[in-house]
This record gives C-alpha cells, sequence and structure tokens, in this order.
C-alpha cells in the first residue's frame, strides 16, 4: 500500500567535506506521488542530497534532519535505527545500474525481493514461485523479458537500466530515487527509461526524485523543479515557471550547455 507521509522530508540539512560545504541548510518536502527533477551544476550537491536521504552517508550534527515517509533517518548527524526500514521503501537507480554483472538479468531483478525473505533462501537462489511471477512481470513491463537470462554485463546500457527499474519494482517500492539515470546512455534509451520513471509515478503512485544533469528532460518529464548551486536550493517550483534568467542564475550566462537535446 503506498504511505500517505511525505517520500521525504529534508530540514535544514548541511554537509560538510573538509572545508567544503556540499549541502547548506537545505530543506525540501516532497508529497506522495510528487516527480521532481533536482538539477544544478556539476558539484552542486544533488547527489549529496540522494545519498543523505537514502541514508547511504550522514548529515552534519546539529539541528538538520531528514524523514523517509514517516521514518526519521537521520539527526543530528547520525543515522537512526529506522533508517534500514525507510531504505526499503525506497528504489535507488544509479548512473552505472549497479547491477552484479556476472548474475543474470533475472537473478538481479530477483535481488529486489531480497529484503522480504529469509537470507538464506535468497543465498541458495530458491526464490518464491511468486516472486519469480513478479520477476518476470516487472522484466516484461520495463520491456527487457527476452533478456531475462543474460548476464547482467553481457547487456547494453538501457536494458541495464531497466533491469534496475525492474529490481525496484520487485523489492516493492513505493518512491524512487534515480541519481543521473540517463547520464550513461544514449537518446533513446534515455528517453525510455526517463518514460518509465514517469509511469511508475503516474500509474503506480510511486514519487520520484531524479537528478539530471539535462534541463530539457527535467522540463519534459517532471512537473517539479528543484535547482542546488552550492549546496544551496535556488530554485524550487513548477518546471513550466523556471525560466531563463532563473536558468542563468544556476548555471551562468552559459546555461544553454545544460541542454541535452533541443531547448523546448
Ligand atoms: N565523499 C566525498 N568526499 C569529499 N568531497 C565530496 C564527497 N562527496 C562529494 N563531495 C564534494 O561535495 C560537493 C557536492 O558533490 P555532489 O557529488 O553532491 O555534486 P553533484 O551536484 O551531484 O555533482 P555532479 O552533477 O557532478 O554529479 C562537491 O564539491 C564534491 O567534490
Amino acid at each position: 500500500m503506498t504511505s500517505t507521509a511525505a517520500v521525504t522530508s529534508v530540514r535544514d540539512v548541511s554537509k560538510t567535506f573538509g572545508a567544503r560545504k556540499a549541502l547548506d541548510g537545505v530543506s525540501l518536502e516532497v508529497a506522495p506521488g510528487e516527480m521532481v527533477a533536482l538539477i544544478g551544476p556539476s558539484g552542486s550537491g544533488k547527489s549529496t542530497l540522494l545519498r543523505s536521504i537514502t541514508g547511504l552517508q550522514s548529515i552534519d550534527p546539529g539541528k538538520g534532519a531528514i524523514d523517509v515517509f514517516g521514518l526519521n533517518v537521520q539527526k543530528n548527524g547520525r543515522l537512526t535505527g529506522q533508517a534500514r526500514d525507510a531504505r526499503r521503501r525506497i528504489g535507488m537507480i544509479f548512473q552505472q545500474f549497479n547491477l552484479v554483472g556476472r548474475l543474470s538479468l533475472f537473478s538481479n531483478v530477483m535481488l529486489g525481493a531480497l529484503g522480504r525473505l529469509p537470507g538464506w533462501r535468497g543465498v541458495l537462489g530458491l526464490w518464491p514461485m511468486e516472486d519469480r511471477r513478479r520477476a518476470m512481470a516487472a522484466l516484461d513491463r520495463v520491456g527487457v523479458s527476452d533478456y531475462a537470462a543474460q548476464r547482467a554485463n553481457t547487456l547494453s546500457g538501457g536494458q541495464q537500466q531497466r533491469g534496475a527499474i525492474a529490481r525496484a519494482i520487485v523489492q516493492g517500492a513505493q518512491a524512487i530515487l534515480a541519481d543521473e539515470p540517463v547520464a550513461s546512455l544514449d537518446p533513446v534509451s534515455a528517453r525510455k527509461v526517463m518514460e518509465l520513471l514517469v509511469e511508475l509515478n503516474r500509474r503506480d503512485g510511486l514519487g520520484v526524485i531524479v537528478t539530471l544533469h539535462q534541463v530539457d528532460y527535467a522540463l519534459r518529464y517532471c512537473d517539479r523543479v528543484v535547482a542546488l548551486k552550492a549546496g544551496k536550493v535556488v530554485y524550487d517550483g513548477p518546471s513550466t515557471e523556471l525560466d531563463t534568467k532563473t536558468l542563468i542564475d544556476i548555471y551562468g550566462p552559459e546555461f544553454e550547455d545544460a541542454f541535452w537535446e533541443t531547448k523546448s
């Protein structure tokens, strides 16, 4: 069942690496069913923010806090005991797909079910029939069921990324956090991956937060855009209102370089 709590509530979060503030007082609330693009120049803190939300990295001590579906993930610079439960509800998608290369695509997708199984069953590959069916249905849905038996590292980037989305479906994720999911793909595969994320958002009601280098993709696929610059939120609003002046504020006068295909 889809949760009614916010996908994430990020409150006054900072993250410092040495002398550099990767996040500087960031606050962000994402409601269930929203599809949000996270944009900003290289080094602006997009990945750091996603990693903090998923609890892959701790935030600075202090008053900053992060909740995911009502579970407190980070508080006073520490991951809480609820971080693992929160992470189970989130499907993570990465630029480099993060599939296990020597395993078949099917086995990779089954790994999404691991959180629900006793450890030994997963280790032995004794997947329950119901989970096997779900995995095949998920592969079919993302259009790569013909490749189920093929080793992941022999598949194209687009096929691997679709497999990663199928894994999130099998996991039963209530939200997808995708970090540059199309940065390593050709435009045709990239569009297909973005369309799948939109479908999961619209049809299944999953919250989606996706970091994108391509502003045109953010405008085309996401209703809401959040822009980071030097670790601060400099725009948070409808993609339709992201005008040239704001884009110049975010990216500088070379802002058109942030468009991948054509400026729409
Ligand atoms: N583990 C780390 N150790 C030291 N510095 C880091 C670490 N992770 C990130 N940073 C720094 O924090 C800042 C923000 O990095 P981050 O990867 O979040 O940016 P980004 O917006 O995702 O960039 P890109 O679009 O290039 O992926 C950068 O200056 C980066 O060098």
